[in-house]
């Protein structure tokens, strides 16, 4: 299915009124075996889709929480094989868009073109890659374009305008807004300047545009959303999960995605 689950699927919800929540959490911490209950849970609570972290040595964009969930995996031994694996066991159970989010190394050292034809065998359909730049895209666009994975592009809100409709004109699927300067990681709140930010990537673009990076309740999640398509919340969920607090995870998310055309939020 790849870039055109996440379309769809995507299209649908906006189409309906709801707003994204895109939920991120690192495979492998809590072991593998209890994935397939945290995806199906995810989806059942709302999820537009999931974003899936392959767990790496050297995460250079993360903050604490996150490195220390990619620590637990990696103690856990979960490796790209093993991650593949076990999404193939259970993909048919879940309609949501898979994305994962795995730095440049672990996917070249295992080889970019067995990496493309096992993502379209385990129903992976996008990719965020946060440390490759737009000039090394080169070294993967062609074997991801022919498995039909997304990949999708990153703006921050340090990039030039110039770069910003390079980045808006190239993504797949969605573009993800960064909304901080700085690492993953649960704020209390976002500068003044962000709501700006994303209003005019709106503008520059029309595939959806998701904020992320500091969401940590639903009122900033309601408040980002407002001025994009909805939010990807990472470390919050990451924590509340290895807390265990599952109802506190079900309420940020379905508190964040009201819907638009009738203010009820739906549990669909
Ligand atoms: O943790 P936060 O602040 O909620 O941000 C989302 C983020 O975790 C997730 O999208 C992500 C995890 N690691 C990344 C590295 C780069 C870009 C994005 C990510």
């Amino acid at each position: 299915m790849g870039k055109q689950r996440i379309e769809e699927v995507f299209q649908d919800k906006l189409a309906a009124g709801q707003k994204l929540f895109v939920p991120y959490i690192m495979a492998g911490d809590g072991g593998l075996d209890i994935l397939e209950e945290r995806l199906l849970f995810l989806e059942e609570c709302g999820a537009s889709a999931v974003e899936l972290g392959i767990p790496f040595s050297d995460p250079v964009a993360d903050g604490p929480t996150i490195q220390d969930a990619g620590i637990r995996a990696l103690r856990n031994g979960t490796t790209l094989t093993s991650v593949f694996e076990t999404l193939e066991g259970f993909r048919n159970k879940l309609s949501m868009p898979i994305i994962f989010m795995a730095y440049l190394n672990p996917i070249y050292k295992y080889g970019i073109e067995k990496f493309a034809a096992d993502c379209e065998k385990a129903g992976v359909d996008g990719l965020i890659i946060p440390d490759l730049p737009l000039e090394e895209e080169a070294l993967v666009v062609d074997y991801l374009q022919e498995k039909s994975i997304a990949l999708i592009r990153l703006a921050a809100l340090t990039s030039p305008e110039e770069r910003l409709r390079e980045i808006a004109k190239r993504t797949e699927g969605f573009l993800y807004a960064v909304s901080v300067t700085g690492t993953t990681g649960a704020r209390a709140a976002h500068q003044a300047n962000v709501i700006n930010y994303l209003r005019d990537l709106k503008e520059i673009t029309d595939v959806p545009v998701l904020a992320g990076f500091g969401v940590s309740n639903p009122e900033q999640g309601r408040e980002l959303g407002s001025a994009c398509d909805g939010v990807i919340v990472g470390s919050k969920i990451v924590e509340l999960l290895y807390q265990d607090k599952i109802d506190e995870v079900k309420r940020l998310i379905q508190g964040s995605i009201y819907n638009t055309s009738i203010s009820s939020s739906s549990t669909r």
